[in-house]
């Protein structure tokens, strides 16, 4: 496997009105080509601005990050990002946000358009292209970023919570689409949760964090065998471990 991800003792501090905030601290990690890791912790412990960073939106204050065997220096060509909050534009419809990321490459509007209807097709909106953001569910609004995200074949998925305000149901139906593109596509995917259920249900690999400043606790292999359940004990272990290592008492979903 190719190593995809380098991160080397990467650490970013933000300025603030009332002081500094260090919101990440000696973070080091390698990431293989093709994998699915979580980035596992609590509200504040800076999984989001790892995956800022990763994307080359924010640079870090001390450390190095490659990707792709290249030191960013600005936003990254091979990683494309999905936002809890989906960030569509609410005036474009649904063909229109898909094709968002190709037009900014300068990619041909036929192109575009086909382009655009194949990851529609794959992510389930087929007949919602002309419909704008406010006509569809969370989920449809999440699938779109998803699609809007995987247009320009991004070598890795960087995705923060991108579930996390959906309903169970709607959550679980897009786990499993979302794993079936990625076993498609073998993206590479970064994926921000606060749910250990989520992390055990998806990831080869969980990187656990802590908070203030944000550090990897722990880095644990997740080899339970796919479609995977909640109910093996395999699983009900793993995730008593992953409580344990984060200090929460029951899951904090
Ligand atoms: N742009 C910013 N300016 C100043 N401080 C920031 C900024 N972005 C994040 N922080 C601070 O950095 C720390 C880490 O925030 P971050 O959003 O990365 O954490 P998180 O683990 O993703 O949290 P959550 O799960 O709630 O999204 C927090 O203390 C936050 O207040």
């Amino acid at each position: 496997m190719n190593r995809f991800i380098e991160c080397v003792n990467v650490g970013k501090i933000y300025p603030g009105k009332t002081g500094q905030v260090e919101a990440l601290r000696g973070i080091n990690f390698l990431c293989d080509e093709g994998s699915f890791v979580c980035l596992l912790g609590r509200s504040g412990c800076g999984k989001s601005t790892l995956l800022q960073l990763l994307a080359g939106l924010e640079r870090p204050s001390s450390g190095q990050i490659a990707v792709a065997g290249r030191e960013l220096d600005g936003p990254s060509p091979d990683a494309a990002i999905v936002f809890q909050d989906h960030g569509l534009f609410p005036w474009m419809t649904v063909q229109k946000n898909v094709e968002f990321n190709m037009k900014a490459r300068g990619v041909a509007a036929g192109e575009r358009r086909e382009r655009a209807r194949g990851f529609i097709e794959m992510t389930g909106l087929t007949g919602f292209g002309d419909r704008y953001p406010h006509e569809l569910s969370g989920g449809m609004r999440q699938r779109v970023g998803i699609a809007r995200a995987l247009t320009t074949n991004p070598k890795a998925l960087l995705m923060d919570e991108p579930f996390g305000a959906l309903d169970a149901q709607t959550r679980g139906r897009l786990q499993d689409e979302l794993l079936q593109i990625w076993e498609k596509q073998r993206t590479t995917v970064l994926f921000v949760t606060h749910s250990i259920d989520e992390a055990l249900l998806l990831a080869d690999r969980i990187l656990v964090f802590t908070p203030r400043p944000g550090k990897i606790a722990a880095d644990v292999r997740v080899d339970l065998p796919r479609p995977r359940t909640q109910q093996s004990a395999e699983f009900t272990a793993l995730a008593r471990e992953l409580r344990g290592l984060i200090g929460a008492e029951r899951d904090f979903d």
